[in-house]
């Protein structure tokens, strides 16, 4: 249904819905890759975590064996004893070294027989594990030193690092791992540092092994989650992208399709978005507000202020135009009938009544309804019927006029001369007034054929003793033409455009408060 002009501001709203929408899958895609594959990586540094715990636990296994079979022999001259320590660290898997202290004495060694270095049980953790930069065989190469000691005799094995860096490696997983020994950690490089090891960011796991005195840690570097969706979840994005972008454009599809409007009308008619506005009518003589015409309008939701030219044709169309007067009948008497005392007497209340209302025996009722919310004969109920839709009059719309005649309800003709059925219309039901249509009263004193049409409704009226209005009045000229010729009723600019009628219930108010004071002012 065309309405407004405003139909840039509801593509632009279209847009940015359709493209809200569209988003919503693709950000809801990327959040769960996301978490998908922080938790893979989680699962990926926690079995690598473990694997590597297990392996260092078997090394450590191999270098415990080696000192529970040779810590009994400390004490013994090396001579004696060194044959034995070489078949240990030959037999024992990831053992180099083997060796025997007393008092804390390094006295003899699988590699060199006797040899001399004194042990500190405190560089060792709980006195049992050392993770060293390097020994005197290998200085450049990190050694795990495993020791055992009972009383005054002990034993060392020493493990080659590059096993150790061998299982960092290998465990990995793509991501990385570090053997943690007290305040000294290694990394999978192979190289042993002092400072604390700082958290991975991402993924970390760190565990401690059961059995001995170490940890190892394993997690990502950051940047690892994307590169992670990068290389496995690509497609899965793409499905995103897909549904994205598919979501988007059946939304702009839906919102552009134009939607019935019969059904836009019903939406219309239940949000309540159809108001009345007013226009007063006024007597010729004083130019007081002697009734007025009760104009429809639809305050739509985003497009603001309809004019009804642009619905009405719609509403007759579908039949909605008389649920949609009903309602706005039921509005004017809401709110006008609290204040009919300080209107004129009789003031006339004009309705626009279309052709599917009078073939409509509820339009009775609603005339009912709408005088006794008055108090009796303050207000003269007038129903407008226009010439641009031709009513076939049947049994029900005789009945009809005759109890709306009874009833008191006048009726007006509304577009006078406009169309082809006016003189057919005065001769089948009983009309009140005639309303000379704005286009005539418009070329007043500018085209002759108008004024020509004027004069001969003004005599047509006199003959058959119908009262007139004159809408569309704009110019003192216009009015002081129509004033000498005896129109009675004048509807115009120039008196008031159209107003919502709570602005006209202010003005009747403001009216009754001067007339008080006015009237007070000439008592005293
Ligand atoms: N069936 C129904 N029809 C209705 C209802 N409400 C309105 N209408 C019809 O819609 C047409 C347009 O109405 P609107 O835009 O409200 O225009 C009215 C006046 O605003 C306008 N007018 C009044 N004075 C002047 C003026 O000095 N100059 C000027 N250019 N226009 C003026 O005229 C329209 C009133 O026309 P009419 O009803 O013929 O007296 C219109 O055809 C309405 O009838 C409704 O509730 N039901």
């Amino acid at each position: 249904m065309p309405l407004t002009i405003k139909r840039h501001k509801r593509m632009a709203v279209n847009i940015c819905l359709s493209v809200l929408i569209g988003t919503f899958p693709i950000v809801c895609g990327i959040v769960t890759l996301h978490s998908l594959a922080n938790r893979t990586l989680e699962q990926q540094s926690e079995s690598a975590t473990k694997a590597a715990i297990q392996q260092f636990n078997a090394m450590l296994d191999s270098a415990e064996g080696a000192t529970s079979d040779t810590y009994r022999l400390a004490g013994s001259p090396c001579e004696d004893v060194q044959f034995l320590l070489r078949e240990q660290a030959t037999q024992r898997l990831f053992v180099r070294t083997v060796g025997v202290t007393l008092n804390d004495e390094f006295y003899c060694s699988s590699l060199f027989g006797k040899f001399f270095e004194h042990i500190r049980p405190t560089d060792y953790v709980n006195g049992q594990l050392l993770l060293s930069f390097g020994n005197v065989v290998t200085p450049d190469i990190p050694v795990l030193i495993y020791r055992k000691s009972e009383n005054e005799k002990g034993a060392l094995a020493v493990i080659d690092g590059r096993y150790v860096k061998n299982v960092l490696q290998h465990t990995g997983k793509g991501g990385n791992s570090v053997l943690i020994v007290g305040p000294r950690w290694m990394s999978s490089s192979g190289h042993v540092f002092t400072a604390e090891h700082k958290k991975f960011p991402i993924a970390e796991t760190r565990i401690s092994s059961k059995k001995y005195f170490f940890s190892v840690a394993s997690g990502f570097n950051s940047g690892e989650v994307l590169r992670h969706i990068e290389k496995n979840y690509i497609d899965l994005f793409g499905v995103f992208i897909f549904l994205g972008l598919s979501a988007g454009a059946f939304t702009y599809w839906t919102l552009g399709r134009a939607i019935p409007p019969s059904q836009e009308l019903k939406r219309a008619l239940s949000a309540g978005e159809f108001i009345p506005y007013i226009q007063p009518i006024v007597s010729a003589e004083d130019e007081s507000w002697i009734g007025a015409e009760i104009l429809m309008r639809w305050n739509h939701s985003s497009d603001g202020l309809v004019s009804p030219d642009l619905f009405i044709p719609y509403a007759e169309h579908s039949g909605l135009i008389v649920p949609m007067t009903q309602s706005i009948m039921m509005q004017v008497a809401k709110q006008l009938a609290p204040i009919s005392q300080k209107l004129s007497k009789g003031f006339h209340i004009g309705f626009n009544i279309s052709n599917h209302h009078c073939h409509d025996i509820e339009l009775i009722h609603d005339c009912q309804y709408f005088l006794n919310a008055f108090p009796k004969d303050s207000i003269t109920l007038v129903l407008e019927i226009t010439e641009r839709e031709i009513i076939e009059p049947g049994a029900t719309t005789y009945e009809l006029f005759d109890r709306l005649n009874n009833m008191g309800v006048k009726i007006a003709l509304d577009d006078f001369g406009t169309g082809h059925s006016s003189l057919d219309y005065l001769r089948k039901f009983k009309v009140d007034y005639l309303k000379i249509d704005k286009s005539f009263v418009s070329m007043i004193g500018e085209d002759s054929l108008s004024t020509h049409i004027i004069e001969s409704i003004l005599a047509l009226s006199e003959k058959i003793n119908l009262s007139v209005v004159a809408e569309g009045i704009e110019t003192p000229e216009q009015q002081k033409y129509l004033k000498e010729r005896k129109v009675k009723y004048l509807q115009g600019y120039l008196y008031s455009r159209p107003l919502p009628l709570d602005i006209f219930i202010e003005k009747i108010n403001q009216a009754s408060i001067n007339n008080q004071a006015q009237a007070q002012l000439s008592n005293s």
